[in-house]
């Protein structure tokens, strides 16, 4: 029975289709489903066409509606075909004819690659190239035969040889057959032959052999570049092939969710490695998948899980419980399945265990809190000192006595304490805990810390526990999930990126007896922003402009950031008053929406909770519906959503609006311990006002815009990221 399977291409363009195209796509397919080979070719509603021009008999048309042709893989041998795009009918017949299909000659996968636009480019590119000595261009480092173990076959060779500049390679790009264009970015990338073939030849190979059900060889063997058959099985990170009717409406219906099907060889290694020694990694740059990862990995374990056992699937903030829960019933369907997975964050889960009619102390209650306990002891320092000295010296290191305060190190802080001054400090904290309880009042750490001592004595209640967006928790948080898992294989699975905290949590996990090394993986590719918004983002974040930062390319956290995705760069606006940037902000909006982005694609984010009143009653009185980003929120509520650049973390939209940036919101004075206080804290608390905005304007997908009054923020200067 023939059948119709999608390429990753076609996924990628859903959000633009139109419903009757998309039913035109269902209709297809069910008809692949239904008639025989013979009779597919034959029928006259589906049109299967061969093209005249085409530079491969493989690809053809077929029909979806009136006036939009589908282009289609269409080998000679076996019933498996490919809707590779859908276009209108010019547009197909023009895109068709262009492309070619091959099996990639290592992980015998099919690639498509735009064979009319490579041949048209590379005579020009080799003529600019005969300036340049052999060795000094982009691969001249790198030889024949092991480019050909890496899988770049004869065709992609001379391309390659023609280029001499990244720059030239990113023009080349999309139109590259996918595997081999991977190898070759992360060669241009600096990387040695040897480890492009482990995190990337040898993932790719091993995701196609698992796919096909084939024996894990590792190695390339003998590559049959006829058997299309075998090479779309072989190809799951780029073709899906659907089971049935419901699968595909699922696909249909829910165009951004492609990471449920194409789950990338280096993300799919990671979630679905069958088991590791202990506790495991993953890090990377903002986009790059690691909720993805750590959400299959809970599919994953949840298919292993023992009766009796359970699992937590815990963050950092309400609003990503929600988005966490959405993800994991879009990836396992099984209602009775996904009950056995407790999906909250660390401060409720303390809560829980807790399980005490104390109130948690607001934010805004604290400093108070903490001048009557002064007040009470005498201690005439501040009280930022005081909330500082609880959080990042007693509750980090679990000191329960004064002995063992006076013994310790007070790492990471700037303000020397000597041991005979630490009597009163201790005096003091123990007044605010005092008077707290007495009050039937907790702070969140001290919650986390009382739920670990109790679980310490008690079973842990959970087999295994996921944690995303862990680079913000406190060693008190950390301390309670490991007491929340026995200490076995695969108890903890750890996603977090470092240049993305912005709650200044400094921790040691080996330290909190939480051991990841040699199971540690870092994901490089972004998946969500366009590298003209990533690299902005990161001269943002290491305060330097992005040329500056490629030119020292061994900064590789930071510059190890790729994206694929192109558009446009972020656009900015300065406002000369708070009302003009307000209005400013509801045109772009109206803009967006114009240009057919729902209101619920798009997200406004700003330093402060005022602020975001003040957004969404001019949106909505400019017309714009918008909301209060809460936690409970969904994508589908189709509103623009405002909340603080604390409350984006994690989150995504297509269009995000970043407004106030301004010169005294960011950095927020009152954000940031003066150096004079504690210089230590002061750069600790700079770094975590400048990767809050890092945070916000990662979040966009496809449109970032910013915005300030008068003048700029410091942070926006310094990355030369002003455009005039
Ligand atoms: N293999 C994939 N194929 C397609 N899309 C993907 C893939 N992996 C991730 N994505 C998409 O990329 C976006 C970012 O993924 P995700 O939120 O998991 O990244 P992250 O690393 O957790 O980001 P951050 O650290 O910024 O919160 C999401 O829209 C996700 O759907």
């Amino acid at each position: 029975m023939p059948r119709l399977a999608f390429d990753i291409g076609f996924c990628a363009q859903l959000g633009k289709l139109q419903g009757t195209v998309r039913e035109g796509v269902f209709n297809a397919w069910e008809k692949f489903e239904r008639l025989t080979l013979e009779q597919l070719f034959k029928d006259p509603g589906l049109k299967l066409e061969s093209l005249k021009r085409a530079r491969d008999p493989h690809i053809r048309t077929i029909r979806i509606d009136q006036g939009t042709r589908g282009v289609v893989l269409a080998p000679d041998s076996g019933d498996m075909f490919v809707l590779l795009r859908v276009m209108p009918h010019d547009k197909a017949i023009a895109w068709a004819v262009k492309q070619k299909a091959t099996i990639n000659t290592v992980t015998r996968a099919v690639e498509i690659r735009d064979i009319a636009m490579l041949e048209e480019l590379t005579p020009a590119y080799e003529h600019l190239a005969r300036g340049t000595e052999p060795e000094q261009r982009l691969f001249g480092k790198v030889s024949d035969g092991d480019l050909a173990a890496l899988g770049i076959d004869g065709t992609t060779l001379r391309q390659a040889r023609a280029l001499t500049s990244a720059e030239q390679l990113e023009v080349f790009a999309p139109f590259f057959p996918a595997d081999q264009r991977e190898v070759l970015e992360y060669l241009a990338a600096g990387f040695p032959v040897q480890q492009v073939w482990q995190e990337v030849v040898a993932v790719n190979l091993a995701a196609a052999e698992a796919a096909a059900g084939d024996p894990a060889t590792g190695s390339a063997g003998t590559a049959d570049t006829s058997d299309y058959a075998t090479a779309i099985h072989r190809t799951p990170t780029r073709i899906a092939v659907v089971a049935d009717s419901d699968e595909l409406r699922d696909i249909l219906d829910k165009p951004f969710a492609a990471w449920r099907i194409f789950l990338h060889p280096s993300q799919h290694k990671v979630a679905y490695r069958a088991s590791y020694s202990g506790s495991a990694q993953v890090t990377g740059g903002p986009g790059t998948g690691k909720t993805v990862v750590a959400l299959h990995r809970v599919r994953h374990l949840l298919r292993h899980l023992r009766d009796g056992e359970r699992i937590l699937l815990t963050t950092y903030t309400n609003a990503l419980v929600t988005a966490l829960r959405a993800g994991l019933a879009a990836l396992v369907h099984d209602e009775e399945l996904r009950s056995r997975v407790d999906i909250s964050t660390v401060d409720a889960f303390a809560g829980r265990v807790v399980s005490t009619s104390r109130r948690p102390l607001r934010g805004s209650e604290e400093e108070s809190r903490w001048q009557q306990a002064a007040r009470a002891t005498g201690f005439t320092g501040t009280p930022r000192f005081l909330a500082q000295e609880y959080k990042h010296v007693i509750l980090a290191q679990n000191l329960r006595s004064l002995e063992a305060y006076e013994a310790a190190d007070r790492p990471g802080r700037g303000s020397r304490l000597p041991v005979a001054a630490r009597a009163l400090v201790w005096r003091t904290v123990q007044e605010f805990i005092d008077r707290l309880s007495a009050d039937r009042l907790r702070t969140y750490l001290g919650t986390c810390a009382e739920a670990a001592d109790l679980l310490a004595a008690s079973a842990p209640p959970y087999r295994h526990i996921v944690v995303d967006e862990a680079q913000d928790l406190h060693p008190a948080q950390w301390r309670l999930l490991r007491a929340a898992a026995p200490e076995r294989p695969d108890d903890l699975f750890i996603a977090g990126d470092p240049h993305q905290r912005i709650y200044d949590s400094k921790v040691s996990l080996r330290a909190l007896g939480i051991k990841v090394a040699g199971r540690s993986t870092k994901m490089r590719k972004n998946y969500r922003s366009t590298h003209e918004i990533l690299s902005w983002s990161t001269a943002l974040l290491a305060g330097r402009p992005f040329s500056q930062l490629a030119d020292d390319s061994r900064n590789e956290t930071l510059v190890g950031y790729r994206s694929a995705l192109h558009g446009t760069g972020p656009v900015q606006h300065a406002a000369a008053t708070d009302s003009a940037e307000l209005d400013a902000l509801a045109d772009r909006v109206r803009r967006w929406t114009a240009a057919g982005i729902s209101p619920g694609d798009i997200g406004v984010t700003t330093r402060f909770n005022r602020d975001v009143e003040r957004a969404i009653a001019h949106l909505t009185a400019a017309g714009v519906p918008a909301m209060k980003l809460r936690a409970d929120t969904t994508g589908d509520v189709d509103r623009v959503r405002i909340g603080t650049m604390h409350s984006f973390k994690g989150l995504e939209f297509r269009c995000v609006a970043v407004i106030g940036i301004d010169a005294d919101a960011l950095p927020f004075d009152k954000a940031v311990t003066p150096a004079e206080v504690d210089r230590l804290q002061h750069e600790a608390d700079l770094m975590a006002e400048r990767c809050l905005l890092f945070v916000a304007c990662t979040r966009a997908r496809d449109e970032l815009y910013l915005s300030w009054t008068g003048r700029p923020s410091r942070f926006l200067v310094e990355a030369g990221c002003l455009t005039s």
